[in-house]
């Protein structure tokens, strides 16, 4: 379905860290007509760290000299916190279609008050759902292929992810992820590959027993629950990366739609690897679209002009393209 200027995805930006890259990157991405030219987009920020823009902004007023660029405190996470806040609010009451969130430093917010693992469960608690997933989205300019890595478990200390992880939440993030392949993306006959926990998938015992104790009957039982996909696994963490690796750098090959890694750097190595400018964190199963750039706040560039923009013009051309869908069911 064709949008006029005023039907195009309504998307909003609340600029991030203003010690950080975000109101570079977000400067620098609307400035590119290619970008803005699919959605209407509207800032949230304070003026005085967006100078020169003629896009929409909600101004929330502070005090730019409390700020020391490239050095995020307590100020500069209470701001950030409340930038995102006031664009779920909007966007819940209908204003918008979607979030594009530019980077926050989690640390920041601690130091502020807001005792939360990310940008994500904020989101989600606002948004009053407790079944949501971190998924990341990468198109390769090589060769056009896209790399979709949904992550079971995502913020939390790497010793406490054997006994995070059990069958109800690998069923739960396996569900997501058939929704969103289906109603996002159009897939709705899917290949997934799923990495195991320990090395060489715990080698039948010998390296690790998580395997062995209740993951592979897992996975059996989701192939007979979840018939109309193709679910590879147990994949060796190590070995899972090269088939993508392949068609992300050279094309062909026998990829899968998409990649459930069981914790955060295990899914997110590869993924920056091979597609950091590029990778798009998203949300799903929000009630709305939200992307956001694969970077964090880079405070050791912030202020110096050399951000690059491509993560977050890509968060922003991937959450026009999946509001479009929502609301047409076509994907371009
Ligand atoms: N979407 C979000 O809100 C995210 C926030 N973070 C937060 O960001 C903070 C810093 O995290 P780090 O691990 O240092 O990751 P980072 O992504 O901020 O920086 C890692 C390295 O990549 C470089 N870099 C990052 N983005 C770049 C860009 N657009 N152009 C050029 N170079 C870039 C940085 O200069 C740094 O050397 C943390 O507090 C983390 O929680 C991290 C990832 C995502
Ligand atoms: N590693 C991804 C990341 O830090 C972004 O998390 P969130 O703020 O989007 O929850």
């Amino acid at each position: 379905m064709a949008h006029s200027p005023s039907s195009l995805p309504r998307l909003v930006i609340p600029i991030g860290d203003p010690a950080g890259i975000g109101p570079e990157v977000v400067l620098k991405s609307i400035e590119d007509p290619v970008i803005t030219r699919d959605c209407q987009i509207a800032l949230i920020g304070t003026r005085a760290f967006l100078p020169n823009t003629d896009f929409p902004l909600f101004d929330i007023p502070y005090n730019p000299e409390k700020i020391t660029v490239g050095k995020g405190d307590a100020y500069s996470g209470e701001i950030s916190f409340l930038y995102l806040q006031e664009a779920i609010k909007r966007t819940l009451a209908g204003e918008f279609d979607g979030i594009v969130t530019a980077p926050i430093a989690k640390s920041c917010w601690k130091q502020a008050g807001y005792d939360f693992p990310g940008q994500t469960e904020v989101l989600a608690g606002m948004a009053g759902i407790d079944r949501y997933g971190m998924l990341f989205v990468a198109r390769s300019p090589r060769t056009g292929w896209t790399l979709r890595t949904l992550l079971a478990t995502t913020h939390i200390p790497l010793k406490d992810v054997p006994t995070a992880l059990n069958p109800e939440l690998m069923t739960r993030k396996l569900e997501l992820l058939l929704d969103c392949l289906a109603g996002d993306f159009g897939i709705t006959n899917p290949s997934i590959a799923i990495a195991g926990l320990n090395p060489h998938s715990g080698e039948a015992g010998q390296l690790g027993t998580e395997e062995k104790d209740w993951l592979n009957a897992w996975l059996d039982s989701a192939r007979q629950k979840y018939p109309n996909a193709r679910l590879i696994g147990l994949i060796p963490p190590d070995t899972m990366w090269l088939e993508p690796g392949r068609a992300w750098f050279e094309g062909g090959g026998n990829p899968a739609d998409a990649y459930l890694a069981l914790y955060h750097d295990q899914g997110l190595i590869p993924v920056k690897l091979m597609a950091f400018d590029r990778a798009v964190n998203t949300t799903i199963g929000l009630p709305f679209i939200r992307t956001s750039p694969d970077h964090g706040t880079a405070f050791d560039i912030a202020g110096k002009g050399i951000a690059r923009a491509d993560s977050m013009k890509a968060a922003i051309q991937l959450a026009a393209e999946l509001c479009r869908q929502r609301s047409s069911g076509d994907l371009d």
